[in-house]
């Protein structure tokens, strides 16, 4: 999907939501667990109860992978089912990949030619060579790490290297690389006191924003400095959505927070 596309999208449903399909068995409806693929039924509910109310869908890769090869089943029909019946919703894989190059061509083939996802969020740590093979698919976007929604961002992205800190870096020099015009940016909502520098460093970007409901961010605040021309925000919430409830009425549950979400970001849009 082009980024123009998304553009589109975002106006046209007042929404900046994406939802993550982040699947745990233990959390789901126990009457889902008799099926033959569970995870694949409890994420076609919910994508057919939120479709309207968001334009992306975020699964978590490890959520999948945790259960082997059914796992992945589940996440190929997931991406299937999206790409057949919705196909202008962004999709992203989190999947947090990045190796040496021709080992991230393989990450990116897999995520973009085979499962055909729309973008997967990559780490930069092991810099340049590392990003650019994600970076050479048409129409595909890379999401890199900056500064992440948890406590351990501090331990190393906050720290300064030539009295600047190691998100900067991360942000500056993925500017200069190929095809850079495909790359947005992870930024937590729990770390809503650093967008305004962000936005300094990429105004244009769009960011990918984990971080609200279950980890107790607030969207109100990222969007402060957060928003640019196009938006340029994608506000993800897993739990605090999928796992409204765990009875038969889950999906229409989930609609119902999606919805609270969706609500607070029309103002913005
Ligand atoms: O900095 C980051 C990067 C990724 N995530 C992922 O986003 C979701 C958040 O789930 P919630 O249930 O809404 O907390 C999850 O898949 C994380 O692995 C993140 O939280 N922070």
């Amino acid at each position: 999907m082009t980024t123009q596309t998304l553009v589109a999208e975002i106006k046209k449903k007042k929404s900046f939501l994406c939802i993550g399909l982040d699947i745990d068995l233990e959390k789901i409806p126990p009457h889902l667990l008799s099926v033959e693929d569970p995870i694949f039924e409890f994420n076609k509910s919910i994508i057919d109860a939120t479709h309207h109310l968001c334009v992306a869908y975020k699964p978590n890769t490890a959520f999948y992978e945790a259960y082997g090869l059914k796992g992945w089943s589940s996440l190929e029909k997931t991406i299937r089912y999206l790409n057949k019946n919705y196909p202008d919703i962004f999709t992203i894989a989190d999947a947090k990949r990045g190796d040496i190059g021709n080992t991230s061509s393989m990450y990116a083939k897999a995520f973009f030619e085979d499962l055909k996802f729309d973008a997967i969020t990559v780490a930069p740590y092991m810099g340049k060579d590392s990003v650019e093979p994600f970076l050479a698919f048409q129409n595909k976007h890379t999401i890199l790490l900056a500064l992440t929604s948890n406590a351990g961002a501090f331990d190393f992205q906050t720290k300064k290297i030539n009295e600047k800190e190691v998100y900067k870096h991360v942000l500056e020099t993925s500017k200069s690389w190929k095809n850079s015009d495909k790359l947005m940016y992870v930024v937590g909502a729990t770390k809503a006191e650093y967008f305004k520098e962000i936005r300094k460093i990429v105004p244009h970007s769009f960011l990918l924003v984990p971080g609200v409901g279950a980890q107790g961010g607030s969207l109100q605040e990222v969007c402060k400095y957060g928003l640019n021309e196009n938006i340029g925000l994608l506000i993800n919430s897993s739990r605090g959505i999928i796992y409204a409830s765990k009875n038969k009425d889950f999906a229409e549950k989930a609609a119902f927070a999606a919805g609270v979400l969706q609500h607070e970001m029309e103002p913005f849009i």
